[in-house]
């Protein structure tokens, strides 16, 4: 059909004119952006003050240059007509020539481009036709067209293949896309929501719940300006996965967003070095998206069932009862002042730490509280000694003189040498320079400290863990055996399941983290256990989150088994539940093939559909000695079948070692069972799934994971005696 392949050829002509002349805006304003950065970096300062602003000026707009460069890959991908003829293209960015009315670009986020995302033939919001460009670097190469209103095409029109077909007909390349271009109607409906508190989106795998979340993430820091200005935290289950879906912000335009694990935003915040396992592998992608939260934290990796205690609630009352039980747990108060010993009584010390506690501040704050109200009864009871004192001397005076001080003294207590006010009816010492003595004094200091120590997190951690007494005192509800599997030795390396108890512990001692976010995305959010929400909470005071997951791919540590169990005891059931029904990943061949398992793993949740369909999965068999082997052949087929695609081998975490030492790496990403999700791959090899089952409780949800991660064909290796 000659004549329709130059009408498109004439369609793409015309939109590459006006494209280009968009990308010539762009770049204007881009290079424009760049030489301010250039004069005020170049700027001379007078004096520190100047200095500082220039410096704030400067990363404004080195920040504003990051953005640019961020959103130039795909810079326009649509376009909007409305019935009255008006045209508006949509793209990462605005963009507004100042003598025009209209844009003339229409940042993806803004009200103006919503219908791009929502509108259908049932409900045309005004549009006649959406227009979907595909852009090869700067230039337009293809556009296809929908019509909305029900009227045919014309010349001018392009109906043809979907633009979300060819999105996922994409190779995958190792690192997750952004999808602006082609947000489905009930993703776009999650990330554009109003709702400002807790979002929580739930669906099978690959339904998008990552996508989602991310281009909610840009779309809160676009809408929402408070939430912007403290900024976003994307927390992510493992380092592999941070660094699979570490370039889609930036290619958003959305670089001030930190990426980390629940285990490195402990990390720094307690000094642990970088030297251990946790955050390994990070190909330093995250970084990109404007870094991770700061070092990995040396933490290694501790069991499942540890995990998994660790996790559970009453170790943060425990925690907290440690940290009680250190602070003026019994005994008086004596300290020396001048020549003689002051002494409290052990009901006054209590009083003085009960009084301190009801402000409600953590353990450092409460001390300094507890010291001064201390001090103060010290103060107060001099006080009452030196005026006690005093009238036994008047008495004494009267008796053997018949001289009435008071009255010689003309009611002034300082005519005896004495600081007070005049209005009291007795003398004083004076109190506030006595009182700023004792909080300076060193033996008081001491002897506060014996009474209401300094500690760290890592010393009220071992209280509990290191201390069998204090695990059975404190943690009732547990068996003797649960005692024994949470007891550590002191000085033993940190687990990432310890990593939320440290933070716990730090929060108990110097309160709510410094640094807090506007928006917290938390993906694979089935993952967390009650100590890691508690760790999230902290981080967001606004209570603004996205939360996406998805239970029947819960790993060990996860003991809910729904989101209100999960999260009730944190948010009070005030959150929106949203469900994502359709699978852009996993084929309908693969899903069906899961479809047994997933009804024992999850027998509630209602089977996903798939828009994609590929070749039905096959298994191979392998002896046991012969399992390497296999996997190896296996992967040299897929890999001379279809050349550049990217193959990815799961298999039980022990295998890893054998595997890589046989050469799979050469061919295929590899990667444990455990560390699988949220991962995709043209080709998914998944290794002795019995293995994997069998591995570590809630192996058969560690197999699903492993079972869907393929956009087109899964081999699975079976291991058959004899
Ligand atoms: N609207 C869309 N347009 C294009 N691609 C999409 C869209 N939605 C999802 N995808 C693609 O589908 C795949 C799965 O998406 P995603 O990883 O977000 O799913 P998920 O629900 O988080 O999966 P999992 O449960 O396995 O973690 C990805 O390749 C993603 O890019």
């Amino acid at each position: 059909m000659p004549q329709v392949e130059d009408n498109v050829g004439h369609q793409v002509e015309l939109e590459r004119t006006e494209v280009a002349a968009v990308v010539a805006l762009f770049d204007d304003r881009l290079a424009e952006t760049r030489a301010q950065l250039v004069g005020t970096l170049a700027t001379p300062a007078d004096g520190a003050a100047e200095a500082y602003e220039r410096d704030l000026a400067a990363e404004r707009l080195a920040r504003e240059v990051r953005r640019l460069e961020g959103a130039e890959g795909g810079l326009v991908f649509g376009r909007i007509d409305l019935a009255d003829g008006t045209a508006l293209r949509i793209g990462r960015l605005s963009l507004q020539r100042e003598e025009d009315e209209l844009p003339a670009l229409v940042d993806w986020r803004a009200d103006a481009a919503r219908a791009f995302y929502e509108a259908t033939p049932v409900h045309p919001m005004g549009l006649r036709r959406r227009r979907h460009l595909r852009l090869a670097e700067r230039t337009v190469v293809g556009l296809s067209d929908e019509l909305l209103d029900g009227s045919e095409p014309t010349a001018e029109d392009v109906v043809g293949d979907g633009p979300l077909a060819a999105a996922l007909q994409e190779r995958r390349t190792g690192r997750m896309g952004t999808a602006v271009a082609t947000l489905q109607t009930e993703q776009d409906a999650i990330v554009r929501s109003s709702h400002r508190g807790v979002t929580v989106v739930q669906g099978g795998p690959g339904t998008g719940k990552t996508v989602v979340a991310l281009h909610r993430a840009a779309y809160v820091l676009y809408a929402f300006p408070r939430a912007a200005e403290r900024g976003v935290l994307v927390l992510g289950p493992n380092a592999r996965f941070l660094d699979y879906i570490s370039q889609v912000l930036p290619s958003l335009g959305e670089n001030d967003v930190i990426l980390a694990t629940c285990a490195e935003l402990a990390g720094p915040l307690l000094g642990l070095n970088g030297d251990g396992e946790a955050g390994a592998g990070r190909a330093g992608g995250a970084a990109g998206a404007g870094g991770t939260a700061g070092a990995a934290p040396g933490a290694v990796v501790g069991s499942p069932e540890a995990a998994r205690l660790k996790g559970d609630a009453a170790l943060a009352e425990a925690l907290a009862a440690v940290v009680r039980g250190r602070q003026a747990p019994y005994g008086g108060f004596t300290v020396r002042v001048g020549k003689e010993d002051v002494h409290l009584g052990e009901a006054e010390v209590a009083q003085a730490r009960d009084a301190a506690r009801t402000n409600g501040l953590a353990h450092h704050r409460t001390r300094g509280l507890f010291k001064e109200l201390l001090v103060d009864a010290v103060t107060s009871a001099l006080a009452r000694e030196a005026a006690e004192t005093l009238e036994r001397i008047d008495a004494e005076v009267e008796a053997l003189t018949g001289l009435d001080l008071d009255r010689f003294a003309g009611a002034d207590p300082r005519n005896l040498g004495l600081e007070g006010d005049p209005a009291d009816t007795g003398p004083k010492f004076d109190m506030d320079a006595m009182r700023a003595e004792l909080l300076d004094d060193a033996l008081v200091e001491r002897t506060v400290e014996e009474l209401w120590p300094h500690l760290t997190p890592g010393a009220v951690v071992d209280a509990l863990l290191a201390d069998p007494e204090a695990l059975a005192a404190h943690l009732p509800g547990f068996t003797a055996e649960q005692h024994g599997v949470l007891l550590r030795t002191p000085g033993a390396p940190w687990t990432d399941a310890d990593l939320p108890l440290l933070d716990e512990a730090a929060s108990l001692l110097d309160g709510p983290p410094e640094r807090t976010f506007g928006h917290v995305v938390v993906d694979e959010a089935q993952e967390f256990t009650a100590l890691q929400w508690r760790m999230v909470l902290r981080r967001c005071p606004g209570r603004s989150m996205t939360l996406v997951g998805d239970f029947a791919q819960a790993g060990p540590a996860t003991t809910a088994r729904g989101w209100h169990e999960a999260l009730d005891p944190h948010f009070g059931g005030r959150f929106d539940l949203r469900t994502l029904t359709v699978s852009y990943r996993t084929t309908e061949e693969i899903l069906a093939t899961t479809r047994e398992l997933l009804a024992r793993i999850a027998p509630d949740q209602a089977p996903i559909g798939s828009i994609r369909h590929g070749e039905e999965p096959r298994t191979r068999e392998a002896s046991p000695a012969g399992l390497t082997d296999a996997v190896l052949a296996e992967v040299r087929e897929q890999a001379a079948a279809h050349p550049g695609e990217l193959i990815g081998v799961v298999c039980p975490d022990a295998s890893v070692p054998a595997l890589t030492e046989a050469g799979v790496t050469r061919h295929a990403r590899l990667l444990p069972a455990s560390e699988a999700r949220g991962l995709e791959f043209d080709t998914a090899v998944v290794v002795d799934p019995d293995a994997i089952t069998a591995a570590r409780p809630g192996g058969d949800r560690d197999l699903y994971v492993a079972l869907t991660r393929a956009t087109k064909r899964l081999c699975t290796v079976v291991v058959r005696e004899g």
